[in-house]
């Protein structure tokens, strides 16, 4: 999928001759501005539920227009930073998962941090133990 998207975008953007625009810079801007283009469609909505039910036709054929933009525009982020983005996201979901260990975290939604300092609450040793590396 992200080879497909990617083969494309670059020859969308060199049949255009638009490689010279399509920089870092000027990437990410158009990315953050499509993921507001996104979020504009939930904005001022009560809580919107999986599957988006009472949503008419229209608004979700934009949500699936802006969420193909965010990912166009993110594929050829990461491709001009030499980011190789399938591996990138794979790397990250594994330590996601060794900082989330699912026995440990099941039916939480509180960040890792939180955890580390109710461990050390209970037991003010283990956070003298980890002021040492830093010294
Ligand atoms: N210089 C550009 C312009 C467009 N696109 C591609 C990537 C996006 O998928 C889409 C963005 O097009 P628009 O800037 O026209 O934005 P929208 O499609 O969101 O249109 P609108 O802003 O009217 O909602 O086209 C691109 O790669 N480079």
């Amino acid at each position: 999928m992200e080879e497909i998207v990617r083969r494309r975008q670059t020859e969308f953007t060199a049949e255009r001759d638009w490689e010279r625009f399509h920089k870092p810079r000027s990437l990410l801007l158009a990315l953050v501005g499509e993921v507001g283009e996104l979020a504009e469609l939930f904005q001022w909505k009560e809580e919107v539920l999986p599957g988006l039910p009472g949503w008419r036709p229209q608004e979700r054929a934009r949500v699936a227009d802006e969420l193909a933009d965010v990912l166009i525009y993110l594929t050829e982020l990461a491709a001009v930073c030499h980011v190789d983005l399938p591996r990138a996201v794979l790397t990250k979901m594994a330590q996601n998962a060794c900082k989330y260990p699912a026995e440990k975290v099941r039916g939480s939604s509180k960040k890792y941090n939180e955890y580390t300092e109710e461990q050390n609450a209970q037991d003010p040793k283990l956070e003298t133990q980890q002021e040492v590396p830093g010294e």
